[in-house]
């Protein structure tokens, strides 16, 4: 096995398989949970609009793939709704079953000033995932004006005791970068290595993967890597990895790592 596909093994297991499209169907979901599974072992997670929490948990146990997590999303992807309609949601997820529930920071509020209203976003989605389900915070670290917001959000979150700290919702300009990566790992490691990382939006290649988690690797070790604590969120890295794992792909398919 060559560096390249060492790392795109690891990188496997640490996939939330994802589809947030606003044309998914029940099928959409049945399909994504069916490639969830692969020669080469399963994916962490698979993340879906709330409608599809139930139905992504059926048909995953159906599979046998009952290790495999199911995560939703709340206040997504404009970080805009209201306190009320983020808590239904949340609870109604719960409720169907989600591991996971991926809540985006009001971002343009958390710019501005409106901390109270960030606050009770982030502990009131806490209390209401309880103690089985993880809260993970989307920073949206692509349009944050300038990366001193980037280091603000991710402390932030982590003070108001979410689980993870996650890059992007993939449907903005800038989502995933390794600037901003490595600016949420510092803050991880600074406050509190227990809080996880999620890289998502723009992922594609086992090279991209492999940048991501070297710098995690040199930010908080090879052992604090697992599901536990570092995750891709991605809708088109996994087949990726598995061809670059059946030893199919060229140099220019597997990408270009930049760290
Ligand atoms: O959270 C995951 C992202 O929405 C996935 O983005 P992507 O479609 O660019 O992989």
């Amino acid at each position: 096995m060559s560096e390249l596909q060492a790392y795109a093994q690891q990188a496997l297991q640490l996939i939330d398989l994802t589809s947030l499209n606003l044309d998914d169907t029940e099928q959409t979901i049945i399909d994504l949970c069916t490639a969830a599974n692969t020669d080469y072992g399963h994916v962490a997670a698979v993340c879906v609009y709330p409608k599809f929490v139930a139905l992504a948990r059926g048909t995953l146990d159906k599979l046998g793939l009952t290790d495999v997590k199911v995560a939703t999303v709340t206040n997504f992807p404009s970080g805009e709704e209201s306190l009320t309609t983020i808590i239904k949601e949340t609870n109604k997820a719960v409720a169907d079953g989600a591991d996971e529930v991926d809540v985006v920071l009001p971002y343009r509020a958390f710019m501005k000033g409106d901390l109270e209203h960030c606050e009770q976003v982030l502990t009131k989605s806490k209390a209401a995932c309880g103690d089985k389900t993880l809260l993970k915070v989307i920073i949206e670290s692509g349009e944050m004006l300038d990366d001193s917001f980037i280091k603000a959000a991710s402390e932030f979150a982590i003070d108001c005791g979410v689980d993870f700290i996650k890059t992007s919702t993939g449907k903005v300009p800038v989502n995933a970068t390794l600037e901003a990566a490595d600016i949420m790992l510092a803050a991880i490691n600074t406050n509190n290595p227990n809080v996880g990382f999620k890289a998502a939006g723009g992922i594609r290649t086992a090279n991209e993967a492999k940048s991501y988690l070297k710098l995690a690797e040199d930010k908080l070790g090879k052992d604090w890597i697992n599901p536990a604590h570092f995750r891709f969120g991605a809708s088109s890295l996994l087949g990726n990895l598995v061809d670059c794992l059946n030893g199919k792909q060229t140099a220019s398919e597997t990408g270009t790592s930049t760290y």
